[in-house]
């Protein structure tokens, strides 16, 4: 019997094709309206598998899919899918870790050099023929090399973004993470510390962290306060790991110098949201692993756990 899978995602047209000739597929590149959410409920309940991202999962929607094997998430965070209520219902929940790594540290790297060197706002400038004559201390930025690098969460993606500025940048590196990582003070010449002792330390502080109870809400005004001069936060994680209301209000007031962001409380950012006002903040619409390379892999990463699965074999990268 031909397995029935349910696709949210904009797969490269060679691999929807190969899912399509060996399933029966249900394709939504993504869920823009009621009507493709109410499709989707639809095609749920038939479904034996499921693989995309940016879908919110829920019990009712679980419920709703009683056939369902697997959940190939094309994304190496799990934080939309109630892990709980997905493994006792015997589902395989699988993610796609390694292959983002390096362009989700890229990303994190071009937010924290367009942050330090206000790149953004310099770039209006250029377009809105404010550059008429060259420009003077109001608009220079901040030095990178030999800063001080605090990466929250050293995981893949945080060891990347360690090994870019301790070995590109020169930076003197510390860190927090759940676990002690002696063999990260080793690779990287780093220091393991509390997260007070980053955030009052660091010239860059990079959010690499998981999204999970346990960090939600885990940075706010408290530390962003502790913060050096023209200290820079940048996020490349999960919003909600910042608490957007105290960032807001510390970029507002001088707080804290500069922010880099590819990921909000809410995704896509509110048209009214207060960062659109804020000349001292870089904004990136969660672009983190977007390139054709990496986006290629992962999909083809979420698909082999989806067809293994289905053939009865264990994930490749369960999450
Ligand atoms: N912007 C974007 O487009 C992208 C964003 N991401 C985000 O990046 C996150 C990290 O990815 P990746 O590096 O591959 O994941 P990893 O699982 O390798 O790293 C997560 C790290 O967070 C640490 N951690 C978890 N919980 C806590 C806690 N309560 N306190 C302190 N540290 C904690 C873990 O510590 P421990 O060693 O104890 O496990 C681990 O080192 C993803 O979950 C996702 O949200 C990922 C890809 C793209
Ligand atoms: O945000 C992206 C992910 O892969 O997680």
């Amino acid at each position: 019997m031909t397995h029935n899978v349910v696709v949210v995602h904009e797969l490269y047209p060679e691999l929807l094709a190969q899912l399509q000739a060996d399933y029966h597929v249900t394709h939504f590149q993504r869920l823009a309206s009621d009507e493709d959410r109410q499709a989707f409920r639809e095609a749920m309940r038939d479904a034996d598998a499921f693989i995309g991202s940016n879908v919110k999962f829920d019990e009712a929607l679980l419920d709703g899919a009683p056939r369902l094997k697997v959940i190939a998430s094309v994304s190496v965070g799990v934080d939309a899918y109630p892990k709980e209520a997905i493994e006792a219902r015997g589902i395989v929940l699988t993610n796609t870790p390694e292959v983002l790594t390096d362009a989700t540290a890229d990303t994190g790297f071009l937010l924290l050099m367009m942050a330090a060197r206000r790149a953004g706002e310099m770039e209006r400038k250029v377009r809105s023929g404010q550059w008429q004559a060259s420009l003077g201390r109001t608009d220079f930025g901040i030095d990178i090399t030999g800063k001080t690098l605090g990466v929250v969460g050293m995981g893949r993606i945080g060891q990347a973004v360690a090994q870019r500025g301790h070995h590109g940048f020169n930076m003197p590196v510390v860190f927090y993470n759940r676990s002690d990582r002696p063999e990260f003070e080793k690779a990287f010449d780093a220091r393991q510390v509390s997260l007070e002792t980053l955030f009052s330390e660091s010239d860059f502080i990079v959010v690499t962290v998981a999204l999970s109870e346990g960090t939600q809400g885990l940075i706010d005004r408290k530390l962003l306060a502790a913060t050096r001069e023209k200290a820079i936060l940048i996020n490349i994680s999960r919003g909600q790991v910042v608490r957007e209301e105290d960032l807001i209000s510390c970029l507002q007031d001088g707080t804290l110098y500069y922010a880099g962001l590819d990921v909000y409380e809410r995704e896509p950012l509110a048209q009214d949201s207060a960062l659109l006002a804020l000349d001292n903040a870089v904004l990136l619409p969660h672009i983190g692993s977007s390139t054709f390379e990496t986006r290629s892999a992962m999909c083809d990463l979420a698909a082999d756990n989806l067809k293994r699965v289905l053939a009865g074999s264990p994930a490749l990268t369960p999450a």
